[in-house]
C-alpha cells in the first residue's frame, strides 16, 4: 500500500519492510524488547548513580537574615556542636578579632569623649562643693544643651585619652591584619528610630582562619602580621587599667546613659572582661569567639565534615550571608539546589531601625525577606527553619520596662513577657508563610538565644535530624 507523503520520516525509517515475513516480525520484536530491556537497565543505573552522587554531595544550608541578627553566631555553634576539632584548631585565629572588638569599644567611648569635650569649657575650680573631684583637678564641663546639671570632666578624662590614644593606631592595624575596613555600630538604649554611628564595619570573615598562615590573603607577610600581633598584644597589655577605668567611670557612664547608649547590648563587647583579654597569654574561650563579632560581607562556604551526631562523617556546605541590605542581591543564586534555610530574625529589634536604612523598623524588614524567601519558587520545596533569635535580649528589655504595645500597636494589652511576646511574633511569621508559600510547608520554629551554646546544641540536633531526613527523602526520590 502506498504510504502517504506527510508521514514522519522517523517512523517511516523504523517502520518494518512491507513486505515481512512472520519469522522476521518474530525475530524483529524480540529484537526490540531486547532493547527495551537494556535501555531500562541503563535509565536505572542513571538513576542510581544520581542518587548515589545526590548522597555524597554535602547537605547545603543557608543561614539568612537580616545584618545581626545572628548568622554568623549560628555558624559557630555548628563547628562548635559537629567539628570540635577543627573548631579547637581555629580558636587562636579570634585572639586578633576579640583583641579588635574590645580596642573598638574603647575608641568609641574615646570619640564621645571627645564629642562632649569638643564642647565644652573649662572651669578654673570646682562648680562647687559637690562638684569637686577628689584630687582637685580642674573641672571640664561638657556644653550639653541638656537640661541636665552639665557633665563633669576633669584632667584625669583628659589624661585617660591621652594614654588611650595608641588605640587608634592599633584599631587600624589589627583591622588591617583581619581584612577589615572600619568600625562598628553602637545600638542606642531606646533604640526606636534614633542615631546609630555610621560606621559600617567589612570584614571578610575567612580572612580570619587563615591569619596566622597565608600571608597572601591581606596582601602582609606572615612576619609583619606576626611583629603586629605581639605589639598589639603589648599596647593591649599596657593600657588594660586605663581601659577599665574609662569604662567604669562614673561621669563617663553618666555621659552613656544620656546619650542613650547601652554598650552592653551592642555587638563584640568586651569592656569588661577586660583583664582577663589583655593578659599577655589570653586564649580566647568558646564563649568569647561566639560572642566575638565581624560582619560578614558577600557569601562565605564553610565546609563542615560533622565529627559527631546522627550526621557523622557526613559532609555538610554552609553559606554565611552578609545582611545588610547591599548584600542581599549576593543570596539568590546559593538558592538552587539548596536542602534548607535557616532563618534568623532578631526579635529584640522590634523597636530598632536598620544602620543601613533609618526609616525602616527592623521587626518589619525581617517579616519582608521572610516573605521574600517564603515566596520563592526556586525554594519551594526546600526546608525552612525559623530562629526568633536574641530572645535573651528581648528578656532584658521588656524587664527594662520597654513596652511591646507602644511600638506594634495590634500588640494590644497582651502580657509584656517574653513568651507572649515571641509567641506573637511567632504567629506573624507563621501567617507569612502560609499566606506566600508556593506549596503547603511546615512550619519550624525555635526561640534562641545563640549566644547560649548549650541550649543552642540542643536546638542544632533538632534541626539536624530534620534536615538529614529530608535531604534522604530527597534522595530517595529522585
Ligand atoms: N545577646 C545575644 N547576642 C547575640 C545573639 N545572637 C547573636 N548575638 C550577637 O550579635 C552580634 C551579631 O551577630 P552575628 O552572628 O555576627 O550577626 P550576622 O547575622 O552574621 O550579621 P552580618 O554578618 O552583619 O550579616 C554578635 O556580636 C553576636 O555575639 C543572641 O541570641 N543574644
Ligand atoms: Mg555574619
Amino acid at each position: 500500500m502506498p504510504r502517504s507523503l506527510d508521514e514522519d520520516p522517523l517512523t517511516l525509517a523504523i517502520a518494518p519492510p512491507p513486505d515481512e515475513t512472520p519469522e522476521a516480525k518474530e525475530a524483529r520484536l524480540k529484537a526490540e524488547a531486547e532493547a527495551r530491556k537494556v535501555s531500562e537497565r541503563i535509565d536505572e543505573q542513571i538513576r542510581a548513580e544520581k542518587a548515589a552522587m545526590k548522597k555524597k554531595r554535602p547537605i547545603k544550608v543557608l543561614l539568612l537574615g537580616q545584618s545581626e541578627s545572628g548568622k554568623s553566631t549560628t555558624l559557630k555553634n555548628f563547628q562548635l556542636t559537629y567539628s570540635p576539632k577543627a573548631w579547637a584548631e581555629e580558636r587562636e585565629s579570634w585572639r586578633t578579632v576579640i583583641q579588635l572588638n574590645l580596642v573598638r569599644n574603647v575608641n568609641t567611648i574615646l570619640d564621645l569623649l571627645s564629642e562632649e569635650l569638643s564642647g565644652a569649657q573649662y572651669r578654673s575650680g570646682p562648680l562647687s562643693d559637690s562638684d569637686a573631684s577628689d584630687d582637685d583637678d580642674a573641672a571640664v564641663v561638657a556644653a550639653s544643651t541638656r537640661a541636665d546639671a552639665p557633665l563633669r570632666f576633669t584632667e584625669r578624662h583628659a589624661l585617660l585619652k591621652l594614654r588611650l590614644a595608641p588605640l587608634r593606631g592599633l584599631q587600624k592595624d589589627l583591622e588591617e591584619c583581619i581584612g577589615a575596613s572600619s568600625g562598628e555600630d553602637i545600638a542606642p538604649v531606646d533604640a526606636p528610630i534614633t542615631r546609630k554611628s555610621q560606621t559600617e564595619a567589612f570584614i571578610r570573615t575567612h580572612h580570619i582562619w587563615k591569619l596566622n598562615t597565608k600571608a597572601e590573603d591581606t596582601g602582609l607577610s606572615h612576619k609583619y602580621k606576626a611583629t603586629k600581633a605581639r605589639e598589639a598584644t603589648e599596647i593591649i597589655a599596657g593600657c588594660a587599667e586605663d581601659m577599665f577605668a574609662i569604662w567604669e567611670d562614673p561621669t563617663v557612664q553618666q555621659m552613656l546613659r544620656r546619650r542613650k547608649i547601652m554598650m552592653e547590648a551592642t555587638s563584640g563587647f568586651f569592656l569588661p572582661e577586660v583583664e582577663r583579654i589583655a593578659a599577655r597569654n589570653y586564649v580566647p574561650s568558646d564563649d568569647d569567639v561566639v560572642r566575638a563579632r565581624l560582619r560578614t560581607l558577600g557569601v562565605q562556604e564553610y565546609k563542615i565534615k560533622f565529627e559527631t551526631g546522627p550526621a557523622a562523617g557526613s559532609d555538610w556546605c554552609l553559606y554565611d550571608v552578609g545582611g545588610s541590605r547591599t548584600q542581599r542581591a549576593a543570596w539568590f543564586p546559593y538558592f538552587d539546589d539548596c536542602d534548607a534555610i535557616i532563618f534568623l530574625a532578631p526579635v529584640n529589634c522590634f523597636d530598632e531601625r536598620l544602620a543601613e536604612d533609618s526609616k525602616v523598623n527592623r521587626l518589619e524588614d525581617s517579616y519582608m525577606l521572610w516573605k521574600l524567601v517564603c515566596s520563592s519558587k526556586l525554594l519551594a520545596r526546600t526546608q525552612m527553619i525559623l530562629f526568633l533569635n536574641k530572645c535573651d535580649l528581648l528578656d532584658q528589655k521588656l524587664k527594662s520596662g520597654v513596652l511591646i504595645r507602644d511600638h506594634v500597636r495590634s500588640f494590644g494589652n497582651r502580657s509584656n513577657d517574653v513568651e507572649t511576646v515571641s509567641k506573637y511574633f511567632s504567629q506573624h511569621f507563621r501567617e507569612i508563610m502560609k499566606r506566600h508559600s508556593p506549596e503547603p510547608r511546615q512550619y519550624r520554629v525555635h526561640m534562641t538565644s545563640v549566644i547560649d551554646t548549650k541550649a543552642t546544641a540542643v536546638t542544632l540536633g533538632v534541626v539536624e535530624e530534620g534536615i538529614l531526613q529530608a535531604h534522604l527523602r530527597s534522595v530517595d526520590l529522585i
